[in-house]
């Protein structure tokens, strides 16, 4: 994980300790009326990109790749958006502390700002507040925010990002105070998820979650046009479709049910797809195992080790966004699958969590979760209760899990005995260095379900396929040539020992 934040997250600390609640009284805060005219970012069919390419050359790729401003809530024109592209890069974070330690407020600023870097941002400071909690009308308390003006002035920055999911009011209030562009997590790690998702099915969840989102924040439009070329648009003569009295929101409005309509139609059949490819996995009983944890826990890394599988590994948060399934086998010849997933995050956007349902299913359905987690975290106890979080939302507490402590190469070993005693079923290893690879693979392996049925047959040699079938999906504990054929025992799924039974013995 980078540490290179060069903002001073303990300096801050000290400068805003002294920060202390203040009364909420914000009734003319929140009439206030500042609307603006609201145009929605380009609804444009995405340009479907059929298959995610993995490797070396999608890195490059993504290298080359600039941030685009898809959640632009309120520009369209095309300099504005570039304007805006420019502008997000220059942040300053702000955090309200409601609850928990320090060590806890400054984690959560330090992962906001790792999500900032991960969405192209360069963060200049990171402050936070401690108030019971946030304040309704502007997040942090007013007086506060005549603060953040003032820092945000000194250091130049063009965006501020909050650290929590903020009501549209609250957004408004603080853009309009500041008079800097104000983005709250949800957005950023939509963001975020907007420019790394690469197959059709990834992009359309994730736009339908902006969607989602957007539809929540559109601005209805007041007098205040005169940034807008849009003033002639607000006087009814823009481009069509707008009937007397219907207003410019009520469009958005429109435009945007309607393009989520399609897109959940679109997702369905994708979906199928999917279901149909599982329900053949489930055919053969292959088993399943996923591989899932917190962001740049090291998931991707591990499925490389365990199966060789070439996926792309970064540096950088939700690198992976589209699962990649790959088959491999047991020490013995078994097939099964192995799945890398999307990371978690704490408080991932609950329109996330909808769009990503039906990939997170796999979870759910998974034999076995590998439940990765970094052991040079500041905080793996707080990584892993986070993605239980989420494990409990898509219904996935029923399945197997076995904690794989990753990064031990430079984690603390007394961080690695801790999380040793918390977590019995778990195994410590290095994707890096390789160390405990074969441990884990070895759990793995005695992990994974047992075929059903036992049996006994005799193979005529010319059943050659019978034989290799029983390597790849059942477990054979005895084999012996005969005269006849060969003599097998061992278990197989229900398939298979239908097909042994005319050989029974
Ligand atoms: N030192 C060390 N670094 C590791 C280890 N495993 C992974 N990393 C690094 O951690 C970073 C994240 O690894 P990934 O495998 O992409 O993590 P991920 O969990 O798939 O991340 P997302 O897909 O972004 O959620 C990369 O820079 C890896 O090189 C390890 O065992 N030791
Ligand atoms: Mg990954």
């Amino acid at each position: 994980m980078s540490n290179a934040h060069d903002f001073s997250l303990h300096d801050e600390l000290e400068a805003t300790r002294d920060w202390v609640d203040e009364p909420a009284d914000d009734a003319d805060l929140a009439d206030d009326d500042l609307d603006e005219s609201v145009d929605l970012p380009s609804l444009d069919e995405p340009d479907p990109e059929d298959e995610p390419t993995v490797g070396a050359m999608e890195l490059a790729e993504r290298h080359a790749l600039r941030r685009v401003a898809s959640l632009s809530t309120e520009l369209e024109d095309i300099t504005e958006v570039e304007y805006r592209k420019l502008r997000l890069e220059r942040v300053v974070l702000v955090g309200v502390w409601t609850e928990g330690s320090v060590q806890d407020a400054e984690n959560s600023l330090a992962e906001l700002a790792l999500l900032a870097e991960t969405a192209g941002s360069e963060v200049l400071e990171a402050i936070f507040q401690r108030r019971q909690s946030p304040d309704p009308a502007t997040y942090v308390g007013r007086g506060k925010v005549e603060a953040i003006k003032e820092i945000v002035q000194a250091t130049g920055a063009d965006t501020v990002i909050c650290d929590g999911e903020l009501a549209p009011g609250q957004l408004r209030n603080l853009e309009d105070r500041l008079k800097v562009k104000v983005v709250d997590r949800t957005a950023l790690i939509l963001d975020i998820f907007a420019q790394h998702a690469k197959s059709r099915e990834g992009q359309a969840q994730v736009e339908l979650a902006q969607l989602n989102y957007m539809k929540q924040r559109l601005r209805g439009w007041g007098g205040n046009l005169s940034r807008q070329a849009g003033g002639r648009v607000a006087a009814g003569a823009g481009i069509g479709g707008r009937g007397p009295g219907e207003t410019k929101i009520e469009t958005d409005r429109r435009r945007i049910n309607t393009k989520i309509a399609k897109l959940r139609r679109d997702l369905k059949e994708m979906k199928g797809t999917r279901d149909t490819k599982r329900q053949q996995r489930e055919r053969h009983q292959i088993p399943a195992v996923v591989i899932a944890g917190y962001t740049n826990a090291g998931k991707s890394s591990l499925l490389n080790r365990l199966t060789d599988a070439g996926v792309l590994v970064e540096d950088a948060l939700f690198a992976t966004l589209d699962p990649t399934t790959r088959r491999t086998t047991t020490a013995d010849g078994r097939v099964y699958t192995m799945s890398d997933t999307v990371g978690f995050v704490r408080h991932l956007p609950h329109q996330l969590v909808e769009a990503f349902r039906s990939t997170l299913e796999e979870v759910a359905e998974a034999d076995l979760v590998l439940h990765v987690v970094d052991g040079s975290h500041p905080d793996p106890e707080g990584q892993i209760s986070a993605v239980r979080e989420v494990f409990a939302e898509i219904g996935a507490t029923e399945v197997p899990e076995l904690i794989v402590i990753n990064k031990a190469d430079q984690a603390d070993p007394l961080v690695l005995g801790r999380l040793q005693r918390e977590e019995p079923h778990a195994v410590v290893v290095s994707a890096k260095t390789g160390e405990g690879i074969r441990e884990a693979l070895a759990l793995v392996e005695s992990e994974l379900p047992r075929p059903a049925v036992e049996f006994t047959a005799l193979l005529p040699y010319e059943r050659g396929d019978l034989l290799n079938k029983l390597h790849q999906h059942g477990e054979i504990d005895s084999l012996e040539h005969t005269g006849e054929g060969t003599v097998v025992a061992g278990r197989a799924n229900a398939d298979l020992a239908g097909e042994l039974a005319a050989y029974a013995v």
